[in-house]
């Protein structure tokens, strides 16, 4: 598993044609049971090299990319918490995800309608996080109803949930989102009031990744232009990340055969796919890392976060994995490049053994011992 991420935007931007270019270059080249899992929402490979680097030495019968997936909603308008445009009520599909991509549009191109007849990403990004702090203002107001009645039952993390859920209410109703909140001081040593705070699944308290919508002519990402700058300042100023992405690009590409792909993207004077950019910050900005496991059977990547530990990295492959942890066999890409051959890894002395306490290195190709 990989992460989730909703996607949110003014109507038009271009969310479902940065969605449908990351599903088709999903499903073009990966054969998943149930890829649709709902028509809004896609699962998508993420996009790694060193799978193929692993397959030159471990020849193996197949390839497992980690993978995420993607939430495509209707855009929000102006005055959606109280009912316009569609309202906000498919705001619920994605209270569950792991992270926010905030697709604003910054291409020019005057035969799109834009809904407020203006490019300006600033603004629009402001009427987008208007709305969700409402739609989190109703769902911590509806919190507040039910543990309102849950008084009678003198439970002692009532008081405390509710006092949490005053200054939660207080904080939303200045227009700031709840990712600024800091619910440390109402925790305390009660991690029911933690637990209370997290089951709300704010989504003003999720990470956002801003996706800068631009012109063909900016596709490679690597210039900006007076709308991508200011989304970017806008970014860095409140601990976000910021990628530029040329939708209809991305869509074109997703369409093609590898070969033409590759073709297209040099004529573009492109590196890489932009969706791979796109892919990659995200990574960045949940903090999350892969390691492999590389067998004849299957050479498999897994995401887990920076900072976990063996044990940890072990339980995502199963969870007798990390209560029968024994030790992990590690070895590096790059040592597995240099001896050519993954035998000589260990007449070299390449394979370390670690223990519980190893926290995983991203790229690390690891086999775990363990007792069931
Ligand atoms: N970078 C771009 N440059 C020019 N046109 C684009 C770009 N990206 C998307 N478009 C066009 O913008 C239009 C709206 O795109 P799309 O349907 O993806 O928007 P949306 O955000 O999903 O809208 P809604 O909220 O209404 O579902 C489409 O005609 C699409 O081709
Ligand atoms: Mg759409």
């Amino acid at each position: 598993m990989g992460f989730k991420c909703g996607i949110v935007g003014l109507p038009n931007v271009g969310k479902s044609t940065i969605f449908n270019a990351l599903t088709a270059a999903g499903a073009a080249s990966a054969n998943y049971p149930f890829c649709t899992i709902d028509p809004n929402v896609g699962r998508v490979d993420v996009p790694d090299p060193r799978l193929q680097t692993l397959d030159k030495y471990v020849k193996s019968q197949k390839i497992v990319p980690a993978s995420m997936e993607f939430v495509d909603i209707a855009g929000l308008v102006r005055g959606a918490a109280s009912g316009e445009g569609l309202g906000n009520q498919f705001l619920g599909h994605i209270r569950q995800t792991d992270a926010i991509a905030h697709v604003v549009r910054c291409f020019d191109s005057g035969d799109i309608t834009h809904v407020e007849g203006s490019v300006d990403p600033i603004r629009d990004i402001e009427i987008i996080e208007t709305e969700l702090v409402l739609a989190d203002l109703q769902t911590v107001e509806n919190a507040q109803t039910r543990y309102e009645k849950l008084k009678k039952t003198n439970k002692k993390e009532i008081p405390l949930i509710l006092e949490m859920l005053d200054a939660l209410n207080a904080h939303l109703q200045q227009s700031v989102p709840a990712r600024s909140f800091d619910v440390e001081p109402f925790v305390g040593d009660e991690v029911l009031v933690a637990d209370a705070y997290r089951d709300l699944h704010l989504i003003t308290g999720k990470k956002v990744l801003y996706v800068c919508n631009v012109d063909e002519d900016m596709a490679d990402g690597s210039v900006d232009n007076e709308h991508t700058k200011r989304v970017k300042e806008r970014a860095a100023s409140e601990g976000a990340a910021a990628t530029l992405i040329c939708g209809k690009i991305e869509e074109e590409l997703s369409q093609l055969e590898p070969e033409d792909k590759q073709e297209m993207i040099q004529d573009l004077g492109m590196s890489e796919a932009g969706l791979n950019r796109l892919i990659r910050s995200g990574y960045e900005l949940l903090g999350l890392q892969t390691y492999f496991t590389a067998g004849e059977k299957e050479i498999r990547a897994w995401t887990i976060r920076k900072g976990d530990k063996a044990p940890v990295a072990a339980g995502k492959i199963h969870s007798d994995f990390e209560r029968g942890f024994i030790c992990a066999e590690v070895y590096a890409i790059p040592d597995l490049e240099s001896v050519g051959q993954r035998s000589k890894l260990k007449e070299n002395g390449l394979i370390r053994q670690e223990g519980r306490d190893y926290v995983v290195v991203d790229g690390d190709v690891i086999e775990f011992r363990f007792n069931v």
